[in-house]
Formats: C-alpha cells, sequence, structure tokens
C-alpha cells in the first residue's frame, strides 16, 4: 500500500529529542512516510543551544528540488528556518507548490522562534519577514504561549484572550491555528488548548502532568498534525489525536533520567487515558478550568443514561414509517429507529405513539430520531440524536424520564466529547459514502472506526453509514456490535434475508 507522504522542513538536534529527528520519528510511527529537508545543524544539549549551523541556500533548494521531483507531500511540516534567506527560500517554493502541484500541500507551520531550552534558534530577527511572506501561506500554526506573544502581541491572561490572539493570527493570513496550552500559566492543575479555524473552535483540556521531560514536543504535536491531516483527519480530529499522542509521549518519557529529558514519540495513541477531555458549555471539565465565567454546573454528567442492556446491539434498521418498523419486527429485529423526516403535527405523533406501541408488543427496542419529547410523552425505549440537536435537547428529561440516548458522532473529537454525557450508546458515522445523507468530509472508514472501538470499550457502539451486506463482514470485525442501516434493507429485494444475513455476520464476532 502506498504510503501519505509527509516533508518536515526543519533543524537537525544531536540530542535527537525535538526537531527534524523528533519529526522523523513522529510521522512515521502515526503511519505516514517522513521526507526531511534540513535547514540548520544544531549543536545542543539540556544547557541549551550551543551553536547553529545553517545550511547554504544551495543546500536548501536542492533537498527541496529533490524531493519536489519524486516525493510530493500531501503535508508539510515547517520547523526552524535559521535566517531570513531561509524564509524567504521557502515561502518562495511554498507559493509555488501551491499554485502549480496537482494536489496542494497542506502546510503546519511551528514558529519556533524561542528553543524550549531557552536558547535562540535564529541568526538575527527574522519575524517581520515571517509574517509577511511566511504566514499567508500556512494552513495550520502551531505557536505555544510566548510565541503567540510574540507574533501577536496579545498576553494570554485568560481564556478569551487565546480567541483574540488567534483571529489576530487568521488575519495575518493563516487557515487554522492551534495554541498550545503547555506554557500558559491561566491555571495550573490543568493544560488548555485551543484550535480554531476562524469557523470553529475547539477546546481540549488535559490534567497537566508534572515532568521535567517535553524537549521536543512542539515539534511531536506539529508533525503528529501534518501527519494525520495528510492522511485525510479532520482538524478537530488531528487535533485530539495529536494532544493524546503528547500526552502519551510525556507519560512515556518519564522513565528518563536527568533533567529536561525528550519525550517520547510512541505508537498510535489507542489509550482513552490519554486523550484529552473536550471542553463544552456546563461540562464538569470546563468548570474545573474555570473556562466560562457563565457557566453553571449541569446535573446531566453526574450519572449515565439507562442502560440498553447489551453491549452488542446487533443490527438496527433506521426506517421512516410505521409500515417498515412493523414489518422489519416480524422478521426478528430487535433494535430499530423510527427516522421520520417527513411527516408532521398529529400525524407524526400517531405514526411515534405506533412505533412505541409496536416496539413494545414484540419486546424490541424501539428509538426515536430527533423528537425527543415526542418520545419521552409516548413513553419510547429511547431516543436518537445528533449533534446539532443535542444543543435544543433537555438531556436532564430525557434521562429522569428514564429514556436511553444514542448520539451520533463522526470521529475521534465528537466522540471522545460525547462520552462524557455517557450515553446508552454511541453511533459513528459515516462508515463508507452513503446516499442517504450529506455526510461530505466525514466519511470514517473502518480503520478510524476500529480506533474508536478500541478508545471506547465502555459505551456500546453502532456504526452507520453506507454499510452493505458486503460491508458487514470489515465492519463487524472492528468489534462494533451493531450495524444500523437504511437503504440496505429498504431498497433490498428481500429485507427479510437480508435481515438475518446481517444478523449471522454479526454474530461470529
Ligand atoms: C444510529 C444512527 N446514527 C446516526 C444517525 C444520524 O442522526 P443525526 O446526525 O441527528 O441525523 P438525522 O438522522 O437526524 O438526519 C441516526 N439517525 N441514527
Ligand atoms: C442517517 C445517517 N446518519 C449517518 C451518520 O453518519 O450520522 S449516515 C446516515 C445514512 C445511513 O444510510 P445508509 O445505510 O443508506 O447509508
Ligand atoms: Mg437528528
Amino acid at each position: 500500500m502506498l504510503k501519505n507522504i509527509v516533508w518536515t522542513i526543519a533543524g537537525s538536534d544531536c540530542t535527537g529529542g525535538a526537531g527534524i529527528q523528533a519529526d522523523i520519528k513522529t510521522i512515521h510511527n502515526l503511519g505516514s512516510e517522513a521526507c526531511s529537508v534540513i535547514t540548520a545543524v544544531t549543536a545542543q544539549n539540556i544547557q541549551g543551544v550551543h551553536e547553529i549551523n545553517a545550511v547554504s541556500d544551495d543546500v536548501l533548494i536542492s533537498q527541496l528540488k529533490a524531493l519536489s521531483e519524486d516525493k510530493r507531500p500531501s503535508a508539510i511540516k515547517i520547523g526552524m528556518l535559521a535566517n531570513k534567506r531561509q524564509v524567504l527560500l521557502v515561502s518562495d517554493f511554498l507559493a509555488n507548490a501551491k499554485q502549480n502541484w496537482q494536489v496542494s500541500p497542506y502546510v503546519v507551520y511551528d514558529p519556533v522562534a524561542i528553543a524550549s531550552s531557552g536558547g535562540e534558534l535564529t541568526e538575527e530577527d527574522i519575524l517581520p519577514t515571517i509574517k509577511q511572506k511566511l504566514l499567508p501561506l500556512i494552513d495550520l500554526l502551531t505557536p505555544n504561549a510566548n510565541e503567540v506573544q510574540r507574533v501577536t502581541g496579545v498576553y494570554l491572561i485568560g481564556w478569551s484572550s487565546l480567541k483574540e490572539a488567534a483571529i489576530e493570527l487568521i488575519k495575518m493570513g493563516v487557515g487554522a491555528v492551534v495554541i498550545k496550552g503547555g506554557h500558559i500559566d491561566i491555571v495550573d492543575h490543568a493544560c488548555v488548548d485551543y484550535c480554531t479555524d476562524g469557523a470553529n473552535d475547539y477546546w481540549l483540556s488535559s490534567e497537566r502532568i508534572e515532568s521535567e521531560h517535553s524537549h521536543g514536543s512542539g515539534c511531536t504535536f506539529a508533525s503528529s498534525m501534518a501527519a494525520l491531516i495528510g492522511q485525510g483527519y479532520l482538524l478537530r480530529d488531528a487535533f485530539i489525536l495529536s494532544k493524546a499522542y503528547i500526552n502519551q509521549g510525556i507519560k512515556g518519557a518519564s522513565q528518563y533520567e536527568g533533567i529536561y529529558g525528550p519525550i517520547w514519540q510512541g505508537q498510535w495513541p489507542n489509550n482513552i487515558t490519554d486523550f484529552p477531555q473536550v471542553l463544552t458549555n456546563d461540562a464538569p471539565s470546563a468548570q474545573q478550568v474555570d473556562w466560562q465565567d457563565d457557566s453553571k454546573p449541569s446535573d446531566v454528567f453526574e450519572s449515565g443514561f439507562a442502560s440498553v442492556d447489551t453491549d452488542k446491539l446487533g443490527l438496527y434498521p433506521v426506517v421512516d414509517s410505521v409500515a417498515w418498523i412493523e414489518r422489519l419486527l416480524k422478521a426478528g429485529v430487535k433494535t430499530i429507529q423510527l427516522r421520520d423526516k417527513i411527516h408532521q403535527g398529529q400525524e407524526l405523533e400517531n405514526e411515534i405513539s405506533q412505533a412505541v406501541a409496536l416496539g413494545k408488543h414484540y419486546q424490541a427496542r424501539v428509538f426515536i430520531n430527533d423528537y425527543w419529547q415526542l418520545a419521552i410523552k409516548h413513553g419510547a425505549y429511547g431516543v436518537h440524536l445528533g449533534q446539532e440537536d443535542l444543543e435544543d435537547a433537555d438531556l436532564q428529561a430525557i434521562k429522569q424520564a428514564g429514556l436511553r440516548l444514542g448520539v451520533s458522532t463522526h470521529g475521534h473529537y465528537e466522540m471522545v466529547k460525547i462520552m462524557q454525557y455517557k450515553p446508552s450508546y454511541l453511533a459513528v458515522g459515516a462508515i463508507f459514502p452513503t446516499q442517504t445523507k450529506d455526510m461530505t468530509g466525514q466519511i470514517q472508514g473502518v480503520e478510524t472506526l476500529s480506533q474508536l472501538c478500541q478508545l471506547n470499550q465502555s459505551i456500546p457502539m453502532v456504526a452507520i453509514g453506507g454499510i452493505t451486506l458486503e460491508r458487514a463482514q470489515s465492519v463487524a470485525a472492528t468489534g462494533v456490535g451493531c450495524i444500523a442501516v437504511v437503504t440496505a434493507l429498504t431498497q433490498a429485494e428481500n429485507p427479510e434475508a437480508n435481515v438475518a444475513a446481517f444478523e449471522k455476520v454479526l454474530a461470529c464476532h
């Protein structure tokens, strides 16, 4: 299989802990192919940076040229640029690549203005040139607190100042920003990281890990972002995965002796304890860091939603009428959803009450999509809500009525966010492209589904989106335990035969 190629344009760190060495280990360990363009050879150790030997213009250009010929990347990570000439050369190169390459590379820049060990990494003040020439070509900038302050002049003294600084950076031309929380001291027990593309904001909070061994964490984070976005992960998913990678790396580094050791560039992060919390209004994690002045604790986080009494919900048809519910319950289905996007008013209410009655008759789990008030009124087994639906729903009312809650998620970020609510099940989609709903840009594939199943071992999982009988085996092999389908049954020649065939596949796992 062809690997996704990621370049790192950065300086060599002879200790191996940061710079190009950290980048290559990260990119490789996360499953991409790493190519390197060395800008400088540094001599450094735990005492600091002793020497910087910038490569000549010719040496820099010849590396870029050679790689351009047969190793074009999906993403490029830029770290240390040693002088103004290098900033100009790399900017010219990127401008040309973005304009003329068939596939424009996604460019991540970690503005290593100041080495973590304290020594300056540049020969002169290159900031004005960076702002003028390089930043407008950057898709994602990953500064720490010092770098944010140096570039924007905004001091990070409260959570809203991170937003303020990010807006300044986006005005300078970058596509998206992650402000890393490692050196932000608004709270001392947690590390809060912020990501925005100007339209969407993502906030993560991790318990601060007391360790002296974080050398190379900035390089590792930026390389991880480049590798994951190059592999097709959404910004928010690359963000949470990269943060988990750093947490794993800092914990793994504690085995080193001495001071200021390097972070560990480990394997794919698949331990949920390494993942940060997603900050949402009213969540306990947000209160712990005083995230919002006006947020108030919500009881909904205190306990989980009613259980579905099994960790494997089996085949889960999602249908739009009572007629389909009756037909499929007769065929032996035990979990089903009424997803009625047509009826309104009394007709809709009649559909819901009949669906609930059928569920009771056949002793099956009937979930009602979207209409949580009617589901409560008619005593449904459960409710299914999407991300946007959650914003308007009264979750406490659903919980108090004893209804189960299923929630749609699309990737790592949303799954970790929703796990805080302890729903009755978590749906992941769309696994494959589907004609039933526009899921552009949110196709997960079985590999991601598998990662998500490994991460969440506490809440039953459901896979949905483009799943056919032919694809069912690969989906069930992830350990998901439940397959939700629309067209694989509603457009089948023999839906009853397909029910039996899906159940057979699921029973083998
Ligand atoms: C099992 C299951 N998974 C996902 C969905 C989609 O829910 P949502 O995102 O709210 O979109 P709509 O179905 O309301 O269009 C679902 N219904 N069921
Ligand atoms: C309703 C729905 N929700 C999805 C999600 O990913 O949240 S995918 C989807 C459509 C599923 O239909 P089919 O089985 O025909 O592909
Ligand atoms: Mg919905």
